[in-house]
Order: structure tokens, then C-alpha cells, then sequence
């Protein structure tokens, strides 16, 4: 796990990185900018549960392509979940919280990502200790209007022009930040290129 100081405001960004690509990196230059982090800590999963992982790369392999990929210094590429056998993130959170007391951690997280938050496990128990931060993606932009998450905390939403308060805040509290926004996806650039061809950007 990263070394963090006492007081830090730190962004937890966990991805299968399947590949890592610029959208992601715009994630993460977005929500140091917006949230205020000291650190964001890039976290490579061994695999999201609600995802195949048959066509999943190595987790070396996506750590290194990560590493490539970090938009300076405050970002930290880690796979220690691989490494405490955790699979989940509301394990991975009471693990991080439990390791690093007094860090003001913040959960961050595209829309495409909150349209399906409640089918994660213990996501009431996620909203209810960490923070968390919806970065814009494309086709989700509505994501806050219709999913049950934005429904359930409706009352813990906080406007994004007070983003930067929100690793300060007591969960419940969320935001959703709108900004420069990349139609980029993994998904995209593994299947182009299985046909040749460039993923649009
Ligand atoms: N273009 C993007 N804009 C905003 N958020 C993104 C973008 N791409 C990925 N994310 C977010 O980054 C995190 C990691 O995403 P992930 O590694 O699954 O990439 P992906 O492009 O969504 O992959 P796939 O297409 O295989 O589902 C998730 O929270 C996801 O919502
Ligand atoms: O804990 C869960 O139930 C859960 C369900 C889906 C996704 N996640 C996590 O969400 C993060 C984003 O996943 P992904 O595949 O969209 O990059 C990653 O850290 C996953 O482990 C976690």
C-alpha cells in the first residue's frame, strides 16, 4: 500500500485497467484537480467480480501499462488487493480505512459505474463510511438521475462546485463532476485490436 501522511486527502480510483487508457488518465488529472488529493491511488484490480475475466490480462501486465500511463507524481499504481486477497471493494475499503487512520480517503468512480453500484456487494455500507466521486463519463452523464445509488442518497449529494470539501466530509456525501470528458474504453481498444483498427478517442 502507498505511504501516506497523517491528514492527507487521498482518491481510492480502483479499475481492471484492461487496458489502461487515457480516459482513465483524464479521471485521474480530473479528481486531483477537483477534489484537492494529495494522492490518488491508482488501484489495479485482480477483477471486478460482475465482469468475465477471460479476456483479462495479467495483473503484472496491467500494473505496467498503469505505471506508463500515471499523469504525475501524486498518482500511486498499487495492486495490493491481488496481494491481501481481496476481492471485493467494501473488503478493500475497511482494509485501507482499518491501515491508515486519520487519511481522508474518497472513493472515485466513473458514471458508467454508478448505474450499476447497487448490484455491488455491501454498497450501502461503501456510501455510508467513504465519500465518493463520480467522474462523467459518456452515455452515463444521466447515470445520478436514474440509478438506485443517486436515488438512496439523494440527501447526501453535494454540489461539485464544492468538490474539493468532500474528502473532509462525513459519508454519506457524493458528488458527480462534470468536465472534459473521453469516449475511450477498454473494451473498445481490445476489440479493435482484434480487427485492426484505432479506438476513437
Ligand atoms: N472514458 C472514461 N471516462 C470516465 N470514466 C472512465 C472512463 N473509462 C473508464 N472509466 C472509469 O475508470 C474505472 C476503471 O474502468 P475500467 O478499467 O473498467 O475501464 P473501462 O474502459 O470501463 O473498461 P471496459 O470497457 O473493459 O469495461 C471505472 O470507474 C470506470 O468507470
Ligand atoms: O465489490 C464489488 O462488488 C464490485 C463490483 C464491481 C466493481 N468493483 C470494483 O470497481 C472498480 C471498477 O471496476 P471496473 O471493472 O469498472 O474497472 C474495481 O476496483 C472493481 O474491483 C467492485
Amino acid at each position: 500500500m502507498p505511504h501516506v501522511e497523517r491528514g492527507m486527502t487521498v482518491g481510492l480510483f480502483g479499475g481492471s485497467f484492461n487496458p489502461p487508457h487515457q480516459g482513465h488518465q483524464l479521471v485521474a488529472e480530473i479528481a486531483l484537480r477537483r477534489l484537492g488529493l494529495d494522492q490518488l491511488w491508482w488501484m489495479v484490480t485482480p477483477g471486478n467480480p460482475l465482469k468475465s475475466h477471460n479476456d483479462l490480462a495479467g495483473l503484472g501486465e496491467r500494473v505496467e501499462l498503469s505505471r506508463r500511463m500515471a499523469p504525475g507524481p501524486k498518482v500511486k499504481i498499487t495492486a495490493f488487493e491481488a496481494a491481501h486477497d481481496l476481492h471485493y471493494t467494501a473488503q478493500t475499503l475497511a482494509f485501507v480505512k482499518l491501515r491508515n487512520p486519520g487519511i481522508h480517503f474518497v472513493w472515485i468512480m466513473g458514471a458508467d459505474n454508478l448505474r450499476q453500484f447497487h448490484k455491488w456487494q455491501d454498497w450501502r455500507a461503501i456510501a455510508e463510511t467513504f465519500p465518493i466521486a463520480v467522474i462523467d463519463r459518456p452515455g452515463s452523464t444521466l447515470a445520478y438521475l436514474s440509478s438506485k445509488m443517486a436515488k438512496a442518497f439523494s440527501h447526501a449529494r453535494v454540489d461539485e462546485n464544492h468538490a474539493a470539501l468532500l474528502p473532509f466530509l462525513r459519508a454519506p456525501a457524493w458528488t458527480f463532476i462534470h468536465g472534459p470528458r473521453s469516449s475511450l474504453s477498454s473494451s473498445a481498444i481490445r476489440s479493435a485490436r482484434a480487427t485492426n483498427k484505432p479506438a476513437r478517442s
